[in-house]
Parts: structure tokens; C-alpha cells; sequence
């Protein structure tokens, strides 16, 4: 996956910010899909001001950038799904009205409980809610795509219209295998299956591509040959 394209100056501050707090580390990780990963991005580290800034920030660019090229498309709420969807939704809503309170000052943020709750208020969901509106999954990371259907699920059923996705990085992965097939096999990627079968953009703010590239401009080669093999294992027919 060489890229002699530079990286606009965010994407490298992202990604070094990332790297200096191990929000991208390098190992053996298992992924909820079961592969084997040489790199993980955890962004449940991004857990300290300036961190959370940083990435909400990113978000909020990447959607207010989308909204302002898509005539005809908004929306009225940020649903992050538990748990780490959560502090992700809520930050992202302060940078947008801070980033253009005309447009953005009414955008309200949902999220959901792993666990019903049966005593209070009670229920499933947290924060505004999503009948009748027009929603935006805000995720992490997508590999496999697993965890996006399942978010999509939960909006369906409080009557919510999903209008979009945005996640902070694309792994560019395959689609998962179906049960008992192996894993070789040539297929779609899972953002484009996503992006497909929903039939809504699916925005990243960094894609491994990026990731790459970032490691290279900083002469890690080592990762990079790493990044590179588990891309070339994994990667999509388009
Ligand atoms: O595209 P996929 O193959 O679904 O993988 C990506 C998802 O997997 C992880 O979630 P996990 O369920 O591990 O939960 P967490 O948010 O609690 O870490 C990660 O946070 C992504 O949301
Ligand atoms: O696929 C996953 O499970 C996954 C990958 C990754 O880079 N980060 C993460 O939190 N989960």
C-alpha cells in the first residue's frame, strides 16, 4: 500500500498523538473477529484532555467536511454504541456546536446500556431520543464491520433513521468469512459491505493507509512491513 501522497497536517498530529499514548500500539493482538493483528488502535486511551479533544476534533471535522460537501445531508443525532461509543458521542456534539453553533447547536447525542435498566428512569437508551430522527453511528474502529450492525440494530428498533457512519480509523479489512469458510477467500471490504447494504456514506477519520503512511514519514519500517503483510493478508477485492 504505498502512498506518495502527503498527509494533510492533522492526520500526522493524530497519529502521533496516537502513537505517544499508545492509542496505536504494536504486538500480537486477537481481534473481536478472531484475526490476528500486528497493530491495535485502543481509543479508549484516548482518556485525557487533550487526547479527547484531539479526537473529537477529528470527528467533528470529518462530519461538519461531509455535511458542508453533501447538499441535502444532516442530522439531529450522535449515537455511540456502549461502551466505548459512549464519551465519543458526547465530545464530538460539544465540538461540533463549538465548530458552527448555526448548524450544529441542536445536534443531540444518544447512547445505548448493555444492560436493560429496571429501576429509575429505566430502559435501554441514554440521552436524546432517536424516533422519527435522523442518526449517525459514531465508532470506534470498524474491522469486520460486526459491531456497526449491531448499533444498526438498536436504532432501528427506537425508530431512528441511520443517515450515516463515523468511525476514527478503517482497518480496510475483508469482509468476515461465512461460517465455515476459511478466511482466505477473496471478498468485499467490510466499510464498502457496510456502506452498501445500508446504503449511507461511511466516513473514517484515518484509514490504515494513513496509518501507514504516518509510520513511514516517521521511519518506522518495521511496523510499516508488518502493517503491510496483515494488509496484504486481509485485504479487500476493492
Ligand atoms: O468491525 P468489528 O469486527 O465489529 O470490530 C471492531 C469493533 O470491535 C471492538 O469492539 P468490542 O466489541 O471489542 O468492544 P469495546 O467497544 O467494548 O472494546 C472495537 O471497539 C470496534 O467497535
Ligand atoms: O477489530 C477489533 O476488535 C479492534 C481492532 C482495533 O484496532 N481496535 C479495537 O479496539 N478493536
Amino acid at each position: 500500500m504505498a502512498s506518495t501522497e502527503e498527509l494533510p497536517q492533522w492526520k500526522t498530529d493524530l497519529i502521533n498523538l496516537a502513537l505517544q499514548s499508545n492509542i496505536l500500539t504494536f504486538g500480537s493482538f486477537t481481534l473481536k473477529s478472531g484475526r490476528i493483528s500486528p497493530y491495535f488502535v485502543n481509543c479508549g486511551l484516548f482518556s485525557r484532555a487533550r487526547l479527547i479533544r484531539a479526537i473529537s476534533s477529528a470527528y467533528a471535522h470529518t462530519l461538519d467536511t461531509h455535511a458542508k460537501d453533501t447538499t441535502g445531508w444532516g442530522f439531529d443525532v450522535l449515537f455511540g454504541p456502549a461502551y466505548k461509543g459512549i464519551p465519543l458521542c458526547a465530545t464530538t456534539c460539544d465540538k461540533l456546536a463549538s465548530l458552527d453553533e448555526g448548524r450544529w447547536g441542536e445536534v443531540g447525542y444518544s447512547f445505548n446500556r448493555k444492560e436493560v435498566k429496571d429501576h429509575g428512569e429505566g430502559g435501554l437508551m441514554v440521552g436524546e431520543g432517536l424516533k422519527g430522527k435522523r442518526v449517525v453511528i459514531i465508532d470506534d474502529v470498524i474491522t469486520a464491520g460486526t459491531a456497526i450492525k449491531e448499533a444498526v440494530s438498536i436504532i432501528e428498533q427506537q425508530g431512528g433513521t441511520l443517515v450515516g457512519i463515523v468511525v476514527a480509523v478503517d482497518r480496510q479489512e475483508k469482509m468476515p468469512a461465512p461460517k465455515g469458510e476459511s478466511e482466505e477467500g477473496k471478498r468485499g471490504s467490510a466499510i464498502g459491505e457496510v456502506r452498501r447494504s445500508l446504503g449511507v456514506p461511511v466516513l473514517a477519520a484515518l484509514t490504515l493507509g494513513d496509518l501507514i503512511k504516518g509510520m513511514r514519514d516517521l521511519g518506522r519500517g518495521e511496523e510499516v512491513s508488518k502493517m503491510e503483510e496483515y494488509y496484504a493478508r486481509y485485504k479487500p477485492t476493492e
